[in-house]
């Protein structure tokens, strides 16, 4: 691939187009909001110029409502050699797209499976793609050519290809990504009237459950409205696991000793059926989790902190598979936890105290 039109700036596209310009393609970006395109484009992820002639890939990163008329209004005007979308929801805009009665060989849905809290070009990197699974849903008459390409674009952004029917992944994200998306929105919301007193006890449990609630709500609401009936069954089914736990809860408060024991085996099987479920949450680069040993260091709020650990673990020769970082609530302070290899362990903790830093066992 020589040249892409990325249509929408946002943090997908911008991400995408980071990605293709550091791989050498010439990227041209377009929005309806020309200050995102512009941000971009200072960004490094490509110029605001149209293109002269057809590129290679037209990839549409607007928000799902708006693929389809984005994704016409560039094919009738012959803007690319392939098209493609990045939307989280799959079976609508094809579905409209079919309805416009458009060609669609030279067309692929498509969806990275990566993304943030946070929207527009500014939260965008080139490496957000890197080890997540990017969604191909080709249709029986689409062009191997385009398929090509697509896969072209997900090998430059380093992400795994995943081929799947299109109406299969909305199955699949339903349960994976948008369900999961409002239960979290629901445990925070349980915070907007909260005590400060309580809500000070914040700890990483809930940071971790709530992270997503973040997301701006206009996308959320394009995306759940592409896909709300597998989205209402699971959390139908959520709704009566709740029902379920609320009685077990009940009946530990009763004075019944045998209550109580039904109460504690209802609570023991949500928990147990809690630990059956998040073992099979794939792991770094979609693999099975690994088991890493954590190093944990205290540090200051200073400027340089991380980015100083990093290089004395490097010089330690030790790779960190992952980072956690835990701010102390009120203080400049917090705790910083490397994980890294079992057996790296050991000799990053010893070369980490000989440069300073002070490691909590
Ligand atoms: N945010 C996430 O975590 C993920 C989002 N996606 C999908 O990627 C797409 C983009 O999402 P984000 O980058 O997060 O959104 P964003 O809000 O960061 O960016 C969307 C951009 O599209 C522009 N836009 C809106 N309508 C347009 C139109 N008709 N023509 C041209 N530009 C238009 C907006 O001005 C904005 O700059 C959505 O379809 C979303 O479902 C896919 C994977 C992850
Ligand atoms: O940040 C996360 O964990 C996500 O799950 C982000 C995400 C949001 C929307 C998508 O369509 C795909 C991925």
């Amino acid at each position: 691939m020589k040249s892409a039109l990325v249509i929408g700036t946002g943090l997908i596209g911008t991400s995408a187009a980071l990605a293709l310009a550091s791989r050498g393609v010439l990227v041209h970006l377009a929005d309806q909001d020309p200050d995102q395109a512009r941000t971009a484009a200072v960004l490094g992820a490509g110029t605001e110029e149209p293109p002269e002639e057809p590129v290679d890939l037209v990839i549409v990163a607007a928000p799902p409502a708006h693929v389809a008329a984005a994704l016409a209004d560039a094919m009738r005007r012959g803007l690319g050699r392939g098209y493609l979308d990045v939307a989280s929801v799959k079976g609508g805009p094809r579905r409209e797209l079919e309805a416009l009665g458009l060609d669609l060989t030279a067309y692929i849905g498509t969806h990275p499976m990566s993304g943030r809290e946070r929207s527009g070009p500014l939260a965008a990197t080139s490496d957000l793609f890197e080890g997540r699974p990017w969604v191909l849903t080709p249709a029986r008459d689409t062009d191997t050519e385009v398929l090509n390409l697509a896969l072209e674009l997900v090998s430059h952004c380093r992400g795994v290809p995943v081929v799947m029917d299109a109406d299969a992944h909305d199955r699949a994200v339903a349960l994976v990504s948008h369900m999961p998306h409002l239960v979290s929105s629901l445990v925070a919301a349980r915070l907007e009237h909260a005590e400060d007193t309580a809500v000070r006890l914040c700890g990483q449990g809930i940071r971790d459950v709530t992270r997503i609630a973040a997301s701006d709500p206009r996308m959320w609401i394009d995306i759940l409205s592409a896909n709300p009936g597998p989205v209402a069954d699971l959390l139908s089914e959520v709704a009566d696991d709740l029902d379920e736990t609320v009685r077990a809860l009940r009946a530990l408060q009763s004075p019944d000793e045998a209550k109580r024991r039904k109460g504690t085996d209802g609570i023991h099987e949500v928990l147990r059926r809690g630990n059956a479920g998040q073992v099979r949450v794939p792991g770094k680069h979609g693999s099975a989790p690994r088991v890493y040993e954590t190093v944990a260091l205290l540090i200051d709020d200073q400027p340089g902190q991380l980015a100083r650990i990093f290089a004395d673990a490097d010089m330690a020769g030790v790779n960190i598979e992952d980072v956690r970082i835990e701010h102390a609530t009120g203080q400049q302070a917090g705790l910083v936890q490397l994980m890294v290899e079992q057996k790296a362990a050991p000799g990053l903790s010893a070369a980490l105290r000989e440069r300073g830093w002070t490691i909590r066992q």
